[in-house]
């Protein structure tokens, strides 16, 4: 069964924290539309969504992908090294208890984002930089050294998370745009893209991906490669540093 943790956006969802970007007015009705787009993508796509219960208290909490990283059918609940995404995390934990996870959980002082989590055929990239620390990748490490997973640490501190940096392609191959990619080398298949947003692919399955509409040129670069791409409109989600990875906790 293919399933995906989602979070609906709050009234909130303006005030999300914004690190390298300036703050621009986000329309919380355009964003929930665009949330509810995203969430259509998925089901068409086949998979079942997971709703955690939304959290109007938080204005991040529509990033969930931050709040966990799912390894096989252990469940690790982060630490956000953000204190006002803390509480955010509490509710993926029940969710994921309740669909039978076994969970563990970073814990302080570390501190860890699923955003700064790329995984690829046993190999996890944790993203150091200001959400997740040396502590808190190490911490990662011994929960998924059981599960036969490779704990890889590189340095993000270009951007606000090693996925707003690169993700990977269904081949393995590592797409990331390249001023904002601290060591491309890190990667022995890197491919550039031309825009930011370009750099982020959700993987739907086979030769599928879901990204933002707003990358044409990359959107083109992954055709010619053979790929099907579903393209989203998040815009307000960029608004505020997050991307389509961000939105959605993928459950295989
Ligand atoms: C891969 N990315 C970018 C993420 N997983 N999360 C984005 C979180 C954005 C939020 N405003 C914040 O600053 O926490």
């Amino acid at each position: 069964m293919t399933r995906a943790l989602v979070r609906r956006p709050g009234p909130r969802l303006p005030e999300g924290l914004l690190t390298h970007l300036e703050r621009s007015p986000v329309d919380v009705d355009l964003a929930l539309r665009q949330w509810e787009g995203y969430v259509a993508a998925l089901r068409a796509e086949g998979w079942d969504t997971v709703e955690v219960p939304a959290a109007d208290d938080c204005p991040d909490a529509v990033f969930v992908e931050d709040t966990v990283v799912v390894y096989g059918d252990l469940a690790v609940i982060s630490r956000p090294g953000a204190d006002a995404r803390r509480a955010e995390t509490a509710a993926t934990e029940a969710v994921l208890r309740d669909l039978g996870f076994r969970i563990a959980r970073i814990e302080a002082p570390g501190t860890l984002d699923g955003g700064d989590v790329l995984k690829h055929g046993g190999t996890v990239w944790v993203g150091l930089g200001g959400r997740t620390d040396r502590d808190g990748a190490d911490q990662l490490a011994a929960h998924l050294a059981p599960m036969g997973a490779t704990v890889v640490p590189v340095p993000v501190t270009k951007v606000l998370h090693l996925k707003t940096a690169v993700t990977a392609l269904p081949d393995g191959t590592v797409v990331g745009h390249e001023p904002l990619v601290d060591d491309p080398a890190t990667w022995e298949r890197f491919l550039p893209v031309p825009e930011e947003s370009g750099a982020h692919v959700v993987l739907l399955g086979g030769d599928a991906v879901l990204m933002a509409a707003d990358a044409p040129l990359s959107r083109a670069l992954f055709e010619e490669r053979g790929l099907r791409v579903v393209a989203v409109d998040i815009s307000e989600f960029e608004k505020l540093e997050g991307c389509v990875t961000c939105l959605s906790v993928r459950l295989r």
